[in-house]
Formats: C-alpha cells, sequence, structure tokens
C-alpha cells in the first residue's frame, strides 16, 4: 500500500508548509523567554528607565505574535490535509469493495466496512486536524528548549529531566491501560452498528414475533460494553491531564526552590540579578518542555485511536482481491466473450460453445467441503439452459462462476472457448447480464433504474421501454402517475416482488449482453407472466444465450437443456421429455409439481 498516494501534490505541499510553520512558531515561542530574561535584567539593575524596555518589549510582543499568526496557518493547513485525507481514504476503501470478492466482504463484514469508511476515517481527520501539529510540534519544542535549558545551570537541569521522567512515565502507564480497550472500542461500534442495522431492517418481523424485548436485551448488551469501554478509556485520560498539571506545578516549585538557593549563595548583588534573570528564563524554558510533553499526552487522546482506526482502514485498502484479472502474459489474444459465430454460423456441434463448464470443483472459502463436484456440460450460442434441483443443491453457486465472481477450485468454465481466468472482469462481464436471486434495486427513478450503469441510455427512452415490455413491466410501470420518472425507494421498497423481479429483468434486458443468467429470477411471478416474460426474452434476441436457474417444472421444461443438480453434483442432462423418462431427481420433483395429466 502507497501511504503517499493518499494525499495529492497540494496537500503534500501544505504539510510541508504547515510543517515549516511549526518550527517557526517553536523559534518564536522560545525567544519569548530570552527577551523576558533581558528585561527582568534591565529591571533588577538599578537607574533601568521604562524606555530602555521598548526595544526588547517590542521584540517580545513581535515574537508572540508572530507565533500566534503561525499557528492560525498551521491549523488552517491541517484542517485541508485532514479533510482531504478523509476524503480520499473513503473514496479508496469504496472502490477497494468494488475489487473484493463476495467471501472477502463477508470475511471483513459489510458493517465493518461501513464503520472503516466512515467512523473510522472520521477518527484519522480528527488526529490529523487537531493532533498533527502538537504531535510535530512537541518533540520540536521540547528538543530545542531542552538545549536551551542545557546552556544553563545543571541545578535547574536535574529538575527538569525528573519531570520529563515522571511525565513519560505516567503517559506509558496511562497509553498501556487504554490502548487496548481503543482497539476494542472501534470493534465494538461495528458489533453496535450490525445490531442497530439488522433491527432496523427487520422491525416487521422482531414486532410479528413479539420479540422487542430480546432484541432489546441484545441491542442493550453491546451498547453497555460500548460505554463501559469508553468510560474506561476516557478515565484514564481523565487522569492524565491533572497528574501532568502536578508534575508541571512541582517542576516551577523545584526550580525556584533551587534558584532561591542559588540567589543566596551568590556573592556580589550583580551575580544575583545574573541569577534571578537566568531563574526566570529557565523556568520558563523547563515549563516549555514539560508542556511539551503535555501536548503530546494531548495527542495520545487522539492518536492511539485514529492508529487503530488507520490499521482497520489499511486492512482493507491493503487486502489482496481473491478474483483478479490476469497479467497480460497469460491472456490468450483471441480472447473474447462476444460471440465467436458469424452470419454463417456453423452447426452447434462444431460450434465453439456459448458456455462450457469442464468437470468443475467449487469450494466457499473456508468451507470443509466442495459445493460442486465435478461438474460439466456445453451450451451454444442462441440455446437455452435451466438449472433445477432441490434448495442448496447448488445451482446459484454454479452460475456465479459465470460471471467470476467466485472461481473454480478444479476445472475451467469457458466462455466462447476462452478460459474465464484469462478474460479481464470488465470485459467477461460486458457480455453478461445477470439477475440475482434477491432484486437489488438502487434508489432513482424507474428510467435510471431499468437503464442503470448505462447513462447514455437516458437518451434512448425507446430502450428502456422495450426493456420494460419485454420483461412485462410496462403495464405496472405506465399506470403510475410519473410512469418511467416514478421514483424508486431505496432497495425498491415501494414495489411488491414480483414488480421488483420484473424491474430486475428490464435492467438486464437493456444491458443487451449476448448472455443472459436468471438466478431464480421468476419465482415471484404468477404462471402467466412467467411464461410471458420468457417467450419475450426468447423472441428478443434468437442470439442471446439464457441460462436460467429456477425451481419450478414449468419455469424450464421449454429449454433446450436443462441440467438437474443435487448436492452440488450434476444428475441429470437432457431436454424435459428425456429427462421426465429417464431421470428419477427430475421425475420426483415433477411429481410434486405437475398433475397427472400435465406428467402423461
Ligand atoms: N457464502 C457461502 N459460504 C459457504 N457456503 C455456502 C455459501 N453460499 C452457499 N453455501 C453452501 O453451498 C451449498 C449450495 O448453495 P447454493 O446457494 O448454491 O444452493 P441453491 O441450489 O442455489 O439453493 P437455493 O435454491 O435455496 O437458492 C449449500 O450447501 C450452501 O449452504
Amino acid at each position: 500500500m502507497q501511504n503517499s498516494s493518499y494525499l495529492h501534490k497540494r496537500e503534500w505541499m501544505l504539510v510541508a508548509l504547515a510543517l515549516v510553520s511549526i518550527v517557526g512558531q517553536v523559534f518564536l515561542d522560545l525567544k519569548v523567554p530570552d527577551y523576558m530574561q533581558r528585561i527582568t535584567m534591565r529591571v533588577a539593575t538599578p537607574g533601568t528607565v521604562a524606555s530602555d524596555l521598548t526595544g526588547d518589549g517590542a521584540l517580545m510582543l513581535s515574537a508572540a505574535l508572530g507565533s500566534l499568526v503561525l499557528a492560525v496557518i498551521t491549523g488552517f493547513c491541517t484542517a485541508i490535509v485532514g479533510t482531504s485525507l478523509a476524503k480520499n481514504l473513503r473514496q479508496k476503501v469504496f472502490s477497494k469493495t468494488f475489487e473484493l470478492s463476495s467471501a472477502q466482504v463477508n470475511n471483513i463484514g459489510t458493517d465493518s466496512l461501513i464503520t472503516r469508511s466512515t467512523n473510522d476515517v472520521m477518527q484519522i481527520q480528527m488526529f490529523v486536524v487537531m493532533g498533527f501539529q502538537m504531535l510535530i510540534k512537541s518533540p520540536i519544542m521540547a528538543i530545542w528548549a531542552s538545549s536551551k535549558i542545557a546552556t544553563q545551570s545543571m541545578a535547574w537541569a536535574v529538575p527538569t529531566a525528573i519531570a520529563v521522567v515522571a511525565t513519560i512515565i505516567t503517559l506509558a502507564v496511562v497509553i498501556a491501560l487504554v490502548m487496548p480497550r481503543m482497539v476494542r472500542m472501534q470493534k465494538i461500534t461495528d458489533g453496535l452498528n450490525r445490531v442497530t442495522r439488522e433491527h432496523i431492517s427487520g422491525l416487521r418481523v422482531i414486532r410479528a414475533y413479539t420479540s422487542q424485548s430480546f432484541h432489546r436485551n441484545r441491542f442493550e448488551e453491546v451498547n453497555a460494553d460500548l460505554r463501559n469501554t469508553t468510560l474506561f478509556v476516557n478515565t484514564g485520560f481523565a487522569f492524565l491531564m491533572p497528574m501532568l498539571t502536578v508534575i508541571m506545578n512541582a517542576l516551577s516549585l523545584a526550580i525556584y526552590g533551587v534558584g532561591a538557593h542559588l540567589i543566596n549563595d551568590a556573592g556580589s548583588p550583580g551575580d544575583k540579578v545574573t541569577l534571578f534573570g537566568q531563574m526566570v528564563a529557565f523556568s520558563s524554558y523547563a515549563l516549555q518542555v514539560v508542556s511539551a510533553f503535555m501536548m503530546l499526552a494531548a495527542v495520545f487522546i487522539f492518536a492511539p485511536r485514529a492508529w487503530v482506526s488507520y490499521t482497520r482502514v489499511r486492512e482493507v485498502l491493503g487486502t489482496e482481491p481473491d478474483i483478479a484479472d490476469a497479467s497480460a502474459s497469460q491472456v490468450p489474444a483471441s480472447s473474447s466473450v462476444l460471440p465467436t459465430g458469424s452470419a454463417t454460423a456453423p452447426s452447434s456441434a462444431t460450434q465453439t460453445p456459448a458456455i462450457e463448464f469442464d468437470n468443475v470443483t467449487f469450494r466457499y472459502p473456508g468451507a470443509d467441503n466442495d459445493a460442486l463436484h465435478g461438474i460439466s456440460f456445453t451450451v451454444h450460442r442462441g440455446e437455452t439452459l435451466a438449472i433445477i434441483g432441490s434448495t442448496g443443491s447448488g445451482k446459484s453457486s454454479l452460475i456465479n462462476l459465470i460471471p467470476r465472481f467466485s472461481d473454480v477450485r478444479k476445472g475451467s468454465v469457458k466462455i466462447n472457448g476462452t478460459d474465464v481466468r484469462h478474460m479481464t472482469q470488465s470485459e467477461l462481464r460486458n457480455g453478461i447480464a445477470y439477475v440475482p436471486q434477491k432484486s437489488t434495486l438502487f434508489s432513482g427513478t424507474v428510467a435510471s433504474t431499468i437503464a442503470f450503469s448505462h447513462a447514455e441510455h437516458d437518451n434512448a427512452p425507446q430502450l428502456v421501454v422495450s426493456a420494460a415490455k419485454t420483461a412485462e413491466a410496462a403495464e405496472f410501470i405506465e399506470r403510475a402517475d410519473k410512469a418511467y420518472a416514478a421514483p424508486v425507494a431505496s432497495g425498491g421498497s415501494n414495489f411488491s416482488g414480483g414488480q421488483k423481479q420484473r424491474l430486475s429483468i428490464a435492467r438486464a434486458v437493456a444491458y443487451q449482453a449476448p448472455l443472459m443468467i436468471f438466478d431464480d429470477s421468476f419465482s415471484a411471478l404468477d404462471y402467466k407472466t412467467d411464461s410471458l416474460v420468457r417467450s419475450h426474452l426468447h423472441d428478443a434476441g434468437a442470439d442471446t444465450t439464457l441460462v436460467i436457474v429456477a425451481q419450478r417444472i414449468g419455469t424450464v421444461k421449454n429449454a433446450d437443456k436443462i441440467l438437474v443438480l443435487d448436492k452440488g453434483r450434476a444428475v441429470g442432462l437432457g431436454t424435459h421429455r428425456e429427462l421426465l423418462a429417464s431421470n428419477p431427481v427430475y421425475q420426483e420433483i415433477a411429481r410434486s409439481q405437475l398433475s397427472e395429466e400435465e406428467l402423461a
């Protein structure tokens, strides 16, 4: 992962400007005690008049004002850098989720991905905006002020060193106690998001089962856990500041105590004045050193959580996608998902199959057993393959291998003769219209839902309308007041299950791909609509290859080939008549759905 890519050139320039202005601030802050020492010595020298102090007084004021201006410039720079960094990180996490496979997304967790791109990024932003300046400033200040101290009396340096060590130990103890809880805090936030999301999306079921109190308790558990952990962390920090104030005040006391002894022991009044001036300057330097460590303490309020958040974001960005495009050397020059046939296409026996499964075995990541075992079949261009089988027999797993949502464990899946692993994912998926089992619709209008990723379709409403007609959706769309401009709520929640399926089918039709895959996408349609949609699909493109997963015999019986799956194995392949005559699994499914007459 390249950290540098999180910031653009402009932001790096602002970082550089912030660094320069921080160094300038420290320089000016440390100039103030010098002037203070000179003014003190002049005041303590007999015969000094007010006008003798004007020069140093003006310089001291200018240094303080200069430091203020530089602080404002630094704050401005860090604000821009922090917010831009947050924007870039959110963008990168969002883009990364497109690259990850479903298994990888499930592994990280949808809720965790949301927390990482919102709450975690916010923690990083807060650190950069508020903590970065202090993180850089405090060590420079501590080292610079210490070097000034080193030139003064050792008698004063000793209590300062003790104060610094005490500050470091206090910081280390608090951080050691608090850090593990900070890591937990982000994980609990993930959990809180998950439970909240589950409850809100399942409100209707919770109400129907009157299980509010069970779910309230479940929520309360996570909620209380977050409160307790946050309380522990905040209590740790609540100790930190008073402890550091005590150290700082004890140091002032020690410096003045030592100073009193030194002045007392000094011989001439002139030496006493010099020592007094040095003491004033020294206490100022020493307090700068300790306050540098206090700043560091303030940084530690943000830094550990920001660090935890950064590692969580980095974990996502650093994940290598399971499904990656083949390198150029692996891609045969001829690879293309487009049909290889021509107007004078050879017969299906000699034609390259549109889809070819060759002894395919597949296993889900982390599963103990294969979900698919040695599946082989071919489908030619323009043919319809139906896949039938009981629940959990592997139908979805099988068709998900075609657009490469998962990769085979053994064997190969070929499209027009090319292994899907040898094509780029966009090349492969541009040639496939996929209708998932669960209609996933995005907010927008009916037209934008059907046109989906193809903005150019907005200018070709006839394509949207014709896709809606093919999917038998035109009637209910046009019945609504705004027709194709009618709003679609997030998830299509303002449409019925059957309407959502038809919008989802229309979206696939508008995609105009040579291969269409329907994963049980007709299940919410009545028999008549189911049959009409399939017949329109057939009429729409003689060259289009269709793969239809279904549970109903009525949906599959007209297919050119029907693949029967049972427990992840292909137990039959043929037409409805052939399977009905000889395949026991198909016969059993048919018997459970068809009347005696239909069977005959
Ligand atoms: N993400 C997953 N991780 C692990 N195992 C899975 C996953 N998805 C499915 N399986 C398992 O793989 C097997 C086949 O599931 P699949 O979804 O392909 O069946 P299906 O025939 O499409 O079922 P249905 O008709 O109910 O949709 C099942 O045993 C299921 O438990």
